[in-house]
């Protein structure tokens, strides 16, 4: 299958979707809206019960107005008129299945009903549910997509910004993309885009990630000049690349998968990649050596995005994913956290980015000069959600020590047995 690349043709004005479509979807938006409306879950300041309100609440909760690089995004993201992207017709796409297509069998009786989880948001063109992913087919994140979604229909992105658009005009239903990585640490990369973007954060998926190192046939270790890979993947394998006492120089490329196919594709015998077993099998390499990354318990954890979001519940393990900011920068952090602190709620993860709008704070002093601090963005996961009222009421204290807070989302916590076989639960 042929990534979608960044591509002009996305930066239009609204997404292609044909009346008869918009008005399906809407029907299915009236039913979804009545049946969270009988949902009783609170929110503070105000914020009450409706699935309106909710998704409110998860834009933006503070009512000062940030705009991260907003303007020129605006302009170069909006939604396209472009019918069809590397082949993905938009309009052709979003149709329902066909009346003279072969139905799949009628599920079994004990199937359970459906839940709201279950309808929120439902995919609009037929039976499988497309997701994007960056990369090219055997890249770990493809292998996270159909981890999340059981047999969903994986589509490969070029680049990160690509997927993210993907879900926005509706030629995918989700994004899957990683976050952070046991050994690697944070794609900051995604960071900007998850604050830049409006999409939700509907799950999450922690993918145990296994590194071989490929090479084509024939070719031994000795010969090797060059490795290359993802630039995670390289420094998930940085020591043992080195034990193994290759002398190679290291670079960096898109994806892994991507490293493994320019390796066959350009007949390289001096370069090997780093990529998984399935890369291999995919682009006809030999795995020269086998899980060569530098902890066994390698992880990389991956968010589910979605154009809505879900409605959070109290019968399962939730997470919930926040941004904030401060006039005052770092000075507020404390008094932020312990907001979560005195009520028993564990952060899962901490992550500051530069504040791209304001990096550079001076504060003067007459007597001895100029101070420059640095200016940041928080980003805060922690373990509880947004249905609960502790949850609601730490918000509504960070909320007074912020300048700007949004919630990305909150959705179920992945609580798969440890080396879970793939495809062994569904996600919203
Ligand atoms: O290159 C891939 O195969 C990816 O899916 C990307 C990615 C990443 O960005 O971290 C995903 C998982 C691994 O940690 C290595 C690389």
């Amino acid at each position: 299958m042929q990534a979608i690349s960044h591509c002009p043709n996305l930066n239009n004005s609204s997404p292609l979707i044909p009346s008869s479509k918009r008005r399906f979807h809407k029907l299915i938006r009236l039913a979804v809206r009545c049946a969270y409306q009988s949902d009783s879950v609170q929110f503070p300041n105000g914020v009450g019960s409706s699935r309106t309100d909710w998704q409110s609440s998860c834009a933006i909760i503070s009512s000062k107005v940030f705009s991260q690089h907003q303007d020129s995004d605006d302009k170069s993201e909006s939604s396209s008129a472009a019918s069809a992207v590397n082949g993905y017709k938009t309009s052709l796409d979003l149709n329902l299945v066909p009346l003279d297509k072969p139905q799949p069998p009628s599920k079994p009786p004990t199937q359970k009903p459906l839940t709201i989880t279950d309808l929120s948001p439902a995919p609009m063109h037929g039976s499988l549910l497309r997701v994007a992913y960056q990369g090219v087919p055997g890249a770990y994140s493809e292998a996270a997509a159909e981890k999340a979604y059981l047999n969903c229909e994986a589509i490969p992105c070029d680049q990160f910004e690509v997927a993210f658009q993907a879900v926005e005009l509706w030629i995918a239903d989700r994004a899957v993309l990683p976050v952070e990585n046991s050994l690697g640490g944070s794609i900051h990369r995604n960071y900007d885009l998850l604050l830049r973007h409006r999409l939700h954060i509907v799950g999450e998926v922690q993918l145990p990630v296994h590194h071989c190192l490929l090479a084509l046939p024939g070719v031994r270790k000795e010969y090797l000049a060059r490795v290359i890979s993802h630039p995670q993947a390289l420094s998930q394998c940085e020591n043992t690349i080195t034990k193994l006492g290759l002398n190679v120089t290291r670079e960096a490329v898109d994806d892994t998968a991507g490293a493994a196919e320019y390796v066959a594709t350009n007949n390289l015998r001096d370069t090997a990649a780093i990529a998984s077993a399935r890369a291999a099998e995919l682009y006809g390499l030999n795995i020269l050596a086998d899980g060569i990354q530098d902890d066994s318990s390698n992880v990389t954890r991956f968010v589910m995005l979605a154009r809505e979001p879900i409605i959070p519940r109290t019968d399962r393990p939730f997470k919930t994913s926040i941004v904030f900011a401060h006039e005052k920068g770092t000075s507020v952090l404390f008094k932020v956290l312990s907001a979560f602190a005195f009520r028993n709620i564990s952060l899962t993860k901490i992550e500051s980015r530069p504040h791209r709008d304001r990096p550079i704070r001076l504060v003067d002093d007459a007597n001895v000069g100029t101070a420059k601090h640095f200016e940041y963005i928080f980003y805060v996961d922690f373990e509880a959600s947004m249905a609960e009222v502790r949850a609601q009421n730490a918000l509504a204290e960070v909320q007074e020590f912020t300048s700007f807070l949004r919630v990305l989302g909150s959705y179920p916590m992945d609580m798969t047995p440890w080396c879970s076989s793939r495809g062994d639960h569904q996600n919203p």
